[in-house]
């Protein structure tokens, strides 16, 4: 707190509309709030639950996928409702792929965004979900501070989900490193934390994980949930920053990650694929025969499992994050989603029969060199 804090504010009268109701002279400008969170967390699952939600607004969403995941992504987010063909859940879909959002925000993301904005009348709501690498303090005050963005947009407010299972372990050791790593800046620009995987996390990881989080922003509402369940009037239309102006001025004063080249490890071209030493890898998959998808899984469980390539244990490696897509030569297409040691593979419904899938599995983690490519792809070609 400032020292000025302490003094007793005088009240004063004020005749400023409320945030983001039209005026005579300005239309309202429609309130984006941001979904952050770590890899794997829950963001997708919470955005296709508001979704499918009925909560009476024509939502467009924003979502920056970090590896190219989108199209996998896009068999998760299905944006028309399956209860009523003519349906659309999402008015609008725009994707960032692959790149950081903050940066691309400067130019061609602005440029998409600005876009989106001029089909406003067909939507009063947007939801952006942020990388699981991302810093939504740069995001967020990007929409607060950008003056063509922030005349049509209002900031309402971030929505954090936390990993219920992997969460504890992240956070400590993002603070072991003595610096405020992503995790802590997802938590401490969080206007709700969603606790989520309440299902499958133990409850001592969850109380553990409570009390961390309170000391890293000890005002922040925290709601446990499974699979992003949540009363919606909960997580939108907050308003959270039409009462604190300065706030990502203010934050984690002096550790902007948008102002300090040392934090903000990006690459500059689009290509932000180093962040933290963690980088995404994309394996192709051919279409596989029944045995080659048995020895696909053998893989990926030693991988994950194990945290070793198959056969030489000393190759070490960890992934944080994997999805996938591939098709079996049956026709059958299974999609792979993963969060550090946990996974599952599932078999997708087919809607179309004559569409053949691009087979890929992506790694997001550390280690990620060429032979694990060659070591997959060995794998594959096995008798
Ligand atoms: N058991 C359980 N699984 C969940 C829950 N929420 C999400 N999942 C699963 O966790 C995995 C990751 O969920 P996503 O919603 O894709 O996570 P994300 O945060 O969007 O992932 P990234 O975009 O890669 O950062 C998926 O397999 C989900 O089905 C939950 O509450 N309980």
């Amino acid at each position: 707190m400032a020292s000025d804090d302490e003094d007793i504010p005088e009240l004063v009268e004020t005749t400023t509309p409320t945030a983001g109701a039209p005026t005579a002279s300005a239309p309202a400008r429609v309130p984006l709030t941001i979904i952050t969170g770590f890899l794997g967390a829950g963001k997708s699952t919470l955005l296709q639950y508001i979704l499918t939600e009925r909560h009476g607004y024509r939502i467009a969403v924003i979502m920056n996928e970090f590896g190219d995941t989108a199209d996998i992504e896009g068999r998760k987010i299905d944006v028309s409702d399956v209860s009523n063909n003519s349906e659309q859940l999402s008015e609008e879909f725009l994707e960032v792929a692959n790149g950081c959002l903050c940066c691309s925000i400067k130019d061609s993301g602005a440029a998409a965004i600005e876009k989106l904005m001029q089909k406003r009348g067909r939507f009063d709501y947007i939801l952006l979900e942020t990388t699981g690498l991302a810093d939504p303090g740069p995001i967020a005050s990007i929409f607060w501070h950008n003056e063509d963005l922030s005349e049509d947009i209002l900031l309402d407010g971030v929505v954090c989900v936390v990993d219920g299972v992997f969460g504890l372990q992240q956070i400590e050791n993002d603070k072991a490193t003595g610096e405020v790593k992503e995790s802590l800046r997802q938590v401490g620009c969080a206007d709700i934390i969603m606790l989520n995987k309440a299902d499958i996390a133990k409850p001592e990881d969850i109380s553990n994980l409570e009390s961390t989080i309170r000391q890293l922003n000890p005002t922040v509402p925290i709601e446990r949930t499974i699979k992003g369940n949540i009363d919606l009037a909960k997580i939108l239309d907050l308003r959270a920053y039409s009462a604190q102006p300065n706030f990502f001025d203010t934050a984690f004063a002096g550790q902007s990650a948008h102002d300090s080249s040392e934090k903000h490890e990006h690459v500059h071209d689009g290509d932000c694929s180093h962040i933290n030493d963690i980088t995404s890898m994309l394996i192709p998959i051919p279409v596989l025969k029944e045995n080659e998808a048995q020895r696909l899984d053998e893989w990926i469980r030693t991988v994950l499992w194990e945290g070793h390539l198959p056969g030489t244990p000393e190759r070490t490696l960890e992934v944080l994050r994997c999805k996938g897509v591939w098709q079996v030569d049956d026709g059958r297409i299974f999609v792979l989603q993963g969060v550090k040691s946990l996974y599952e593979t599932r078999e997708e419904k087919r809607s179309n029969e004559d569409a053949e899938v691009a087979g890929k599995v992506v790694l997001i983690g550390r280690g990620l060199e060429k032979d694990v490519l060659n070591s997959l792809q060995k794998s594959l070609q096995m008798a």
